[in-house]
């Protein structure tokens, strides 16, 4: 049973093997290593990278993460809009819940309501204790299909798979790493970390093996897994919302709709909104991160201000060979 470690943040926590099992320390000697972002290393496994701490905890929900049929998780790549996601679902599903003057969403970051289960939940822990979840139960993840703990799929749990563009996802993910690394670590080059995202190596990635095989999952299995991007959410969030209530199995009644609910939760959880509240401005993340490091600009298209046009033909490429025949654009 790994110790739990306590620094500043999960994402530097990486270098950090005292509280690691003798089986992730054992894997992390034997699986393909290469240059982290935040911290030292990235590991490679089942095809995608973790720093090492990650991997403890991916391998842990693995083996102790017991779903129940009515779980319904969020899974995203990294900064696709999953603090977007677990706003909007969190609101949806317990719109009965709670009134718009006392909401959770006022005085907590969506991060702290529905919580990672690799990099919150079961990071050091076998046995997260999970009585305090209503039903259903929201959790999130990163997880690529392949790692996903396996009573997910067994049990038919719904999942919404919420994508970006990589290229703006790229262009977030480097502000995001700016932020968290050290003094002592400098800044990380945008070449630099153009070269490792392309590459695959990069939390969780490579992004468009991500992507893919949650695409194909959506298309083979559509009642079990919501395919969404975020600039779709962006161009049509009403629309958008209400697909989302219908897929949990909680549509908005007409009553609801002429009620305007569906305005009043993306107005909870626009942008604008949960970025100027005071616990994202100046609150941390129980695992350490500041809150204000998940709002940049929450726009689509920032990656014009900032690839070169050979990176801008380099992704083309990459996005081609990868997405070909499958349908999904960007
Ligand atoms: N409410 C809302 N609406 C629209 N966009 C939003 C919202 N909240 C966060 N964001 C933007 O999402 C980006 C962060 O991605 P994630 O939340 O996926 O980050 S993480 O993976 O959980 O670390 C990051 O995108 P960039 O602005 O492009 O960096 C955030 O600004």
């Amino acid at each position: 049973m790994p110790i739990p470690l306590v620094t500043s943040s999960n994402y530097l926590r990486q270098d950090l093997k005292e509280g690691l099992t003798q089986e992730c320390k054992t894997l992390l000697s034997t699986v393909p290593i290469d240059k982290g972002w935040v911290a030292t290393n990235l590991f490679q496994y089942q095809g995608f990278w973790h720093t090492a701490t990650q991997l403890q905890g991916v391998l842990t929900c693995q083996q102790h993460f017991q779903a129940k049929p009515d779980d319904l998780l969020l899974i995203t790549t990294p900064k696709s809009g999953t603090t977007w996601l677990k706003a909007v679902a969190f609101a949806t599903v317990n719109r009965n819940r709670y009134s718009s003057s006392d909401h959770p969403l006022l005085t907590t970051n969506p991060h702290d309501l529905v919580p990672f289960l690799e990099r919150k939940l079961f990071i050091d822990n076998q046995n997260p204790d999970l009585t305090s979840f209503t039903y259903p139960r929201l959790f999130s993840t990163h997880l690529p299909y392949v790692s996903l703990p396996k009573s997910v799929e067994q049990l038919g749990c719904k999942m919404v798979y919420l994508c970006r563009d990589p290229r703006d996802a790229f262009i977030s993910l480097w502000h995001f790493t700016n932020k968290l690394r050290t003094q002592t670590l400098g800044t990380l080059s945008l070449e630099e970390a153009f070269e490792r995202f392309c590459r695959g190596v990069c939390l969780y990635g490579p992004a468009w093996d991500h992507i893919m095989d949650y695409w194909k999952k959506s298309l083979e299995r559509p009642e079990n897994v919501f395919f969404l991007k975020f600039e779709e959410m962006k161009a049509q969030p009403s629309v958008q919302l209400k697909r989302l209530a219908e897929f949990f199995g909680c549509p908005f009644s007409k009553e609801e709709e002429k009620k305007g609910v569906v305005e009043e939760i993306l107005k909870l959880c626009s942008f604008d909104h949960l970025s100027n509240l005071n616990v994202n401005k100046t609150g941390k993340l129980s695992s350490g991160e500041e809150n204000s490091t998940f709002f940049r600009k929450g726009e689509v298209g920032d990656w014009i201000n900032h690839l070169t046009p050979q990176m801008i033909k380099k992704f083309e490429q990459i996005t081609e060979e990868k997405f070909h025949g499958s349908g999904l654009q960007f």
